[in-house]
């Protein structure tokens, strides 16, 4: 039996997608619609407060095409804080004019892979703050599920530590070639939801996402094991554009 690599777990994540009902939203009353933004913005307040305190971090970006309208990622320090984020926003006002499309729950992963035998990372400020990120606020966002494959020859399950170690290593170097192009975060979602990891990836053009996700594609580890679910594509929503964005 092939030995399972340690994992360090961060902050518990919620994506959290969602499609507009514009038809209903036109109409609404202008009184209405006010009131729902309102509400709306108060939420976003109350939200970048724990933020400031270090108690979690949130993004909202505007998916483009027509998966969804709006995703929303929000990560905090335990799963029943994200429940009662989403019980709130469900009950707000805004939410009557949304229909839910997907979500998505994981928490932030790192693993063991690259460290060195007998030290333990985890405790660095470095590690810490990869593990409880206050996200980028960077302009457009993909993200996207994905499998390690479990099929005959290709079983990532049963390939022994050292050659998935060596498999990660490639990766890396491939990613380390987006430095300062791309910030990629990576949770895992055994037994919380139904793939095996959410990719996230942030970046300040479009483009190099397109180029480092077809240049992974011919790294073994992604050629090989990798299955993808959808991807979401988006811009970011700042809480300064949320009256311009439901303007009608
Ligand atoms: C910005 C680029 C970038 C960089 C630098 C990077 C680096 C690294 C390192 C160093 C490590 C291992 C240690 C850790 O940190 O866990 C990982 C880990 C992982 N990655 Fe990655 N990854 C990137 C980017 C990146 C992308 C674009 C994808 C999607 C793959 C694709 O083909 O579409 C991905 C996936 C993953 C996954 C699913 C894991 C966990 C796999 C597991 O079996 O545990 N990743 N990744």
């Amino acid at each position: 039996m092939a030995e399972a690599v340690e994992t360090m777990d961060g902050w518990y994540c919620l994506h959290d997608f969602r499609v507009m009902d514009w038809t209903s939203w036109k109409l609404a009353s202008e009184d209405v619609r006010q009131a729902a933004i309102e509400e709306y913005q108060n939420w976003l307040s109350n939200m970048e407060q724990v933020e400031e305190a270090n108690n979690g971090s949130q993004l909202v970006y505007k998916i483009i095409g027509h998966k969804a309208d709006l995703m929303f990622m929000i990560m905090r320090p335990t799963m029943d804080e994200l429940q009662e984020i989403e019980t709130t926003f469900d009950k707000m006002q805004i939410a009557s004019f949304m229909t839910k499309s997907f979500s998505y729950l994981s928490v932030v992963e790192l693993s063991k892979y690259m460290s060195k035998p007998g030290v333990d990372i985890e405790q660095k400020p470095e590690v810490q703050a990869r593990l409880k990120p206050i996200l980028p606020r960077w302009d457009y966002m993909c993200f996207y599920p994905m499998d390690k494959r479990r099929m005959n020859e290709d079983n990532w399950y049963s390939l022994e530590k050292d050659a998935r170690s060596k498999l990660m290593y490639e990766h890396s170097k491939t990613g380390r070639k987006y430095a300062g192009q791309i910030k990629q975060i990576i949770t895992g979602s055994f037994g919380f939801d139904d793939w095996e990891w959410g990719v996230t990836l942030f970046a300040h053009d479009p483009l190099p996402i397109k180029k480092l996700v077809y240049e992974m594609r011919f790294d073994e580890v992604s050629a090989r094991y990798g299955e993808f679910g959808d991807f979401y594509f988006g811009n970011k929503l700042d809480k300064e554009a949320v009256s311009t964005y439901f303007h009608i």
